[in-house]
């Protein structure tokens, strides 16, 4: 238990861990005012390579934590730093994370985890809108609010996330070409697909929810992981999806695509058939907004609803 701040400790009791994540761990705390609960995820300096990357790493992950506002998205309470670890203390999740669930549950129903899936889908649209992409979206990084099958879950761990900024190709490919070797143009071709890598983990995320074992795994087959990732080499076993819906099976098909280019995109997911549920949606808009109030297009939530709701929060 490295020294915690003092004014850390003097705002929160300290409980028990509740969680292990590769860089840190996360424990239950309570703040001393109000008795209330939160998590707080420890990011030790010295686990990574260079001192310069975790400091570089976490500040980033800090300034993306203070900057997202959606309801899918963990929101952060206070930070606290000393020299050897950051100490981000975050909402409780009560529910704890997916992974466990899937686990207690073996698969998840169709209907939950297309409730679970369309808010992923909502959290990933926003942070590509910011133009966040989060690059390690996985169970143990989706917390769920309740024990409940129908509640909320909010995106996790925004370590490895990279915010897209202008580059310096961009300012390259306004200028005139004169000099410009044509590599320059041909490696271009591939820019700008980065958010792509979290519609192919959406796809990784949507088959462990629904078939209850990951589709890329060490057993059962004499490929690499590596190779059935680049293959795009995967089986859906018929004893765990037999009872799955077609449409289901499509979405995963085309979301488990290996040219990002012919991957579909968060927009094109949340047209996708599978996604046209009605009754799911209303569920979603009441657990997500339980004020009834979603923020239009772009802006920020406001009270007063000044134009038409954007179409993918639309109440149905
Ligand atoms: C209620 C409960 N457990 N209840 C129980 N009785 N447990 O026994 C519970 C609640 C929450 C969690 N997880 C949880 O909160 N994860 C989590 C993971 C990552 C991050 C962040 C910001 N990461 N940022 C970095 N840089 N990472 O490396 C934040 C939270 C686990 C169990």
């Amino acid at each position: 238990q490295s020294n915690l701040p003092r004014e850390f400790t003097e705002k929160y009791w300290i409980s028990r861990k509740i969680g292990s994540g590769v860089c840190g761990e996360v424990k239950l705390a309570f703040e001393r005012d109000t008795c209330k609960k939160v998590a707080v995820k420890t990011i030790n300096k010295k686990d990574f390579p260079s001192i310069g990357t975790a400091t570089r790493n976490a500040e980033r992950e800090i300034e993306i934590l203070k900057k997202i506002d959606h309801p899918c998205l963990i929101k952060t309470e206070d930070f606290f730093q000393t020299d050897e670890s950051y100490y981000i203390v975050l909402e409780l999740m009560e529910g704890g994370e997916l992974f466990d669930r899937v686990k207690a549950k073996k698969q998840l129903d169709e209907s939950i985890a297309k409730l679970y899936f369309y808010q992923m889908l909502l959290a990933v649209k926003y942070l590509h809108s910011q133009g966040i992409i989060h690059r390690d979206l996985k169970p143990e990084n989706v917390l769920l609010a309740s024990d409940n099958d129908i509640c909320l879950i909010k995106i996790t761990d925004f370590n490895q996330s990279k915010i897209l900024e202008e580059t310096s190709l961009m300012r390259t490919l306004c200028g005139t070409p004169t000099y410009l070797a044509p590599e320059v143009f041909t490696d271009a071709v591939t820019v700008g697909y980065g958010r792509a890598v979290d519609c192919w983990s959406l796809g990784v995320l949507l088959f462990v929810c629904l078939g209850g074992y990951p589709p890329f795994h060490t057993e059962g087959t004499d490929m690499s992981v590596r190779e059935q990732i680049t293959q795009g080499c995967y089986r859906f076993l018929p004893s765990k999806w037999d009872c799955i819906s077609e449409q289901a099976k499509n979405l995963v098909k085309k979301l488990l695509v290996v040219d990002p280019k012919k991957r579909l995109t968060i927009e094109e997911a949340l047209q996708h058939p599978w996604m046209q549920d009605k009754q799911m949606k209303t569920t979603a808009f009441k657990i997500m907004y339980p004020g009834g109030q979603a923020p239009s297009e772009g802006d920020t939530p406001s009270t007063s609803r000044k134009r038409p709701l954007d179409d993918q929060e639309q109440p149905p």
